[in-house]
């Protein structure tokens, strides 16, 4: 019990400290974005709805069980079920990121894009950190329909581009859905940059090369 209860507070201050981390370095702004990690009893920690990530209460956090019932806390973010079915499509998710970063954003509103995979292989980095980025349609925030369309990409990429909303990034804990969220902003805002320039993004054999699993 007690080391439950540890690790409670612990993910608690962690979510309180990232979403101010993020709040304060304009990666999201107002009351925009939402947060949760999952605890090593399958609960869910959420932020609430209306919240700023720059100033979010630990005690306060919205909390599910692991069978996603609302146990306690503030009234959660309506993007629960956005955060639950990331946990559902995919294995080993530890916490998930939504928020409102600029040029993630502008990119979610360009036409004619590849749906299936929105940005190119500009840096290493965003290959090891997103990977692969695909595009669900736009749906009002809150919306379930949203759930069914996210649940699909999610099976097959870490991180997912709302249209005309912003993204959604899992990791295996908070630190990598943070790390991807901020990497998946700068590659976008590079990409926005290089707009009419030509590029060279990385090819296929080094895009591979960098995903190969290790021996
Ligand atoms: O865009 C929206 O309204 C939500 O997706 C959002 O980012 C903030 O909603 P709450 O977490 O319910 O405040
Ligand atoms: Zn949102």
């Amino acid at each position: 019990m007690t080391a439950i209860i540890s690790e409670t507070t612990r993910v608690r201050d962690e979510i309180a400290a990232v979403g101010k981390s993020l709040f304060e370095r304009g990666f999201t702004f107002g009351s925009t974005g939402n947060i949760s990690a999952r605890l090593s009893n399958g609960d869910l920690l959420m932020t609430p709805t209306n919240a700023s990530l720059g100033a979010l209460d630990p005690g306060r956090l919205s909390r599910f069980s692991a069978e996603g019932v609302f146990v306690d806390g503030d009234k959660p973010t309506k993007e629960a079920f956005l955060h639950q079915c990331m946990y559902c499509a995919r294995q080993g998710v530890g916490a998930v990121v939504h928020l409102h970063s600029t040029h993630a954003v502008a990119v979610s509103v360009i036409d004619g894009l590849d749906p299936e995979d929105l940005l190119p292989p500009l840096t290493a980095y965003y290959v090891m950190r997103v990977g692969k980025l695909p595009l669900a349609p736009y749906f009002a925030p809150g919306d379930v329909a949203l759930a069914e369309a996210v649940r699909e990409r999610a099976r097959t990429s870490h991180a997912v581009l709302l249209a005309n909303h912003g993204p959604v990034v899992a990791g295996k804990s908070l630190r990598e859905a943070q790390y991807a969220s901020e990497e998946l902003e700068e590659t976008a805002k590079l990409f926005l940059m290089l707009r009419g320039e030509r590029i060279r993004p990385l090819t296929t054999d080094q895009r591979n090369e960098l995903t190969k699993p290790s021996e």
